[in-house]
């Protein structure tokens, strides 16, 4: 079949296999033409391995490291008519290549959050890692089913305790309106700790511990956004950041369980990927980010962001904030790129956004998280939507 996007909302129903697995390469690329990296971590389990940053966390330690892997993530298989989700046509991808590189790539397909899920990554840990000496959990998801009461929580991207009105984007006309966003109950609130917050990230590591999977020395990392004022009161003073701020009491109870190396929340940047698409005021936000940074040349997308947080910021001795974490979003946020954003959002309306910001590049940063619009793929081929590419 002819594959092509089916955008609904803020996701695109449909992926495209050779696009998929072409982007997989293309951040393999990237990472080699850097050349090796030096990490002591060979061995590294990545739980949201699929797409975005958990994806270019698993291809820097692979082809920046030369680390085996195990990776998890939740995924919809293909069918004759119907396309599977980009992060199953990424995962083969991925560990095709891993493994003509001489790796050892394993991918568990199923919920991160289940306790089943997480006994048969131990397996997969024992059989073909032994041990890891890293573990990044980059999950981003809606909804949680707690595994010891069976209750399902379902996230809420909201302000905690009053209405909101910011500026936000339609990204498919372009028109910038405003929006008003009402608080959060305390329910909601709570039930956004329970799907984003450090709960199921502690049970990881409990269970792998637990298990004897750990090195001595392991690490792990869990990816969280502060984000400027700007997005402050959607995100960070809002349910999420509420969620994230948890993220930091688990790493603590981490540290004070395995030792001072052994956790840290890493503050990364706004960028374009299926989680961040969710967010309100986040995508007009990242159409100026991207026009703003790219003008300073200091853009990077996932890939050359993870990159620098794994060749510059975990090299040892690893700078930390006042808050213990690890920050790559220093670019993002430094003054000259916060003082630009705030003079272009002050005057950012349906008229002025092709002038501040760069739409065009934000939607086609969306349609690459689905294999499309990526250079060389011939669109037109007829394919099969089981094709590992
Ligand atoms: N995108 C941004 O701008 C941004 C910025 C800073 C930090 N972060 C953080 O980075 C982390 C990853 O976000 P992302 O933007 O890369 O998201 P993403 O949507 O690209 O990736 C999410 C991953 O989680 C997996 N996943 C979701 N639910 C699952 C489940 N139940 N079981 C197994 N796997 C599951 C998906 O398969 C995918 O691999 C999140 O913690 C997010 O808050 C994102």
């Amino acid at each position: 079949m002819i594959i092509e996007p089916k955008i609904r909302g803020f996701i695109c129903t449909t992926a495209h296999p050779v696009g998929c697995a072409t982007n997989v390469q293309r951040q393999i690329d990237h990472v080699q033409v850097k050349g090796p990296l030096d990490s002591s971590r060979k061995r590294v389990l990545v739980i949201g391995c699929s797409t975005g940053y958990g994806l270019a966390s698993r291809i820097v330690t692979t082809f920046g490291a030369g680390a085996d892997s195990v990776g998890v993530s939740f995924e919809k298989e293909p069918t004759e008519s119907k396309t599977a989700s980009p992060g199953w046509y990424n995962n083969r991808a991925f560990e095709k290549r891993a493994k003509a590189a001489g790796r050892t790539a394993v991918t568990v397909e199923g919920d991160a959050f289940s306790d089943t899920i997480k006994a048969d990554t131990i397996a997969q840990i024992r059989e073909h890692l032994g041990q890891v000496d890293l573990v990044v959990y980059s999950l981003a998801s809606p909804v949680r089913t707690d595994p010891e009461t069976g209750t399902v929580y379902r996230s809420a991207i909201k302000p905690m305790h009053s209405v909101v009105h910011s500026k936000t984007l339609n990204t498919s006309t372009g028109e910038v309106s405003e929006v008003e966003v009402q608080p959060a109950t305390d329910e909601e609130a709570e039930a956004t700790v329970k799907v984003m917050g450090g709960e199921d990230w502690e049970r990881w590591i409990a269970a792998l511990s637990k298990a004897g999977v750990l090195a001595d020395d392991f690490t792990t990392l869990n990816y969280t956004y502060l984000g400027s004022e700007l997005t402050w009161p959607i995100y960070h003073k809002g349910t999420l950041g509420h969620a994230k701020a948890d993220l930091d009491r688990a790493a603590a109870a981490i540290r004070e369980a395995h030792g001072p190396e052994s956790a840290f929340v890493v503050a990364l940047k706004a960028v374009v990927t299926q989680a961040s698409s969710a967010i309100p005021v986040v995508p007009l936000y990242g159409t100026l980010l991207l026009r703003v940074m790219d003008e300073m040349g200091l853009e990077e997308g996932c890939i050359e962001h993870i990159d620098r947080l794994f060749r510059v910021k975990l090299q040892k001795p690893v700078a930390l904030d006042d808050d213990h974490r690890v920050r790559v979003d220093d670019w993002e946020l430094s003054d000259t790129v916060q003082k630009e954003m705030t003079t272009r959002w002050d005057k950012l309306s349906t008229d002025t956004l092709p002038n501040l910001g760069d739409l065009e590049r934000h939607r086609e940063e969306f349609l690459k998280l689905f294999g499309f619009g990526i250079g060389g793929v011939d669109y037109s081929a007829d394919v099969d939507p089981r094709t590992i590419g």
